[in-house]
């Protein structure tokens, strides 16, 4: 089969974009691992598709897989490379604010510029089963056992799972050993996105994730929105906070508990391509 895509990125968050509005998603999950291979395919951390909407009250649908094929249910840098993605197809102007559906539910998004965007991420979910985490009451710390150690995290859904640490330095090798051992923890029967956070001050973090099913990456837009929000309910950030990742910065608002989370961040277009599978 051929395929028509769109590669993008969102602070070096790498995607590859269906169009699947006049077609059904036609990928079977061999397909997608293959499309992602960095060597063989194209690469990218998830492949998302633009889909006609399931829900009369949102524009489009977008679906989410990662790199080893597994679905996911929501990508807060792919959603921005959507919003782009349709205003390149001209369907949003600038300025345009609509709401899409994700795998997990809807989002708000605004288009501030061809490559900026603002997205009303929802109400982060505090609640272990939500997320979903083994505990036996919602905390804003959980002590859990990795391989001898254990590490006090913090945790919440952004419709997708995360679990963040607090480090103080991100560069330390152990990094490298925790990231999928928390990932594949059993607490996590989903498993999860785990998420490594060093607090510069009250408005900077810096961070590094381990995805689940895509591991290492340049950056993870959840994953910057779970670390501000737990360290949010710990008192220890303002409303607003910067969150750099290695591929670059987001500006991440939310009030706390209760409250909508907003996330504003960049999103590029790399090249058109077609897969020969
Ligand atoms: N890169 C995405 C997160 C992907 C989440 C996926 N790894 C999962 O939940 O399985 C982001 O910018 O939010």
């Amino acid at each position: 089969m051929t395929l028509a895509f769109s590669k993008m990125h969102g602070i070096g968050n790498d995607f590859v974009m269906v169009d699947c509005r006049q077609r059904a998603f036609p990928l079977e999950q061999a397909q997608i691992r293959a499309i992602a291979d960095r060597r063989t395919g194209v690469g990218f951390d998830q492949l998302i598709s633009i889909e006609p909407p399931r829900d009369a009250s949102c524009a489009f649908y977008y679906g989410l897989w990662n790199a080893d094929g597994s679905p996911a249910g929501q990508c807060g840098n792919g959603v921005r490379c959507v919003a782009a993605w349709l205003h390149r197809a001209g369907e949003l102007a600038i300025g345009d604010t609509v709401r899409l559906e994700s795998p997990s539910g809807p989002v708000t998004v605004r288009l501030t510029g061809p490559n900026e965007v603002t997205v009303d991420m929802g109400v982060p979910k505090l609640e272990p089963a939500s997320i979903p985490f083994r505990a036996d009451a919602t905390a804003t710390q959980y002590a859990i056992e990795v391989d001898g150690d254990v590490l006090q995290i913090g945790s919440l859904s952004m419709g997708n799972p995360h679990a963040v640490v607090v480090v103080p330095d991100l560069q330390a090798p152990s990094l490298d050993r925790l990231g999928p051992l928390l990932t594949a923890h059993e607490r996590f029967p989903d498993g999860v996105n785990a998420g490594f956070v060093q607090q510069i001050d009250r408005g900077q973090l810096h961070l590094r994730v381990h995805e689940r099913g895509s591991g290492w990456t340049l950056a993870c837009g959840t994953g910057a929105c779970a670390a501000m929000a737990v360290l949010r309910l710990r008192g220890e950030v303002d409303a607003q906070v910067k969150v750099t990742l290695p591929g670059g910065t987001l500006s991440i608002e939310w009030a706390g508990p209760g409250a909508t989370l907003w996330m504003t961040g960049p999103a590029a277009f790399v090249f058109e391509g077609e897969w020969w599978g």
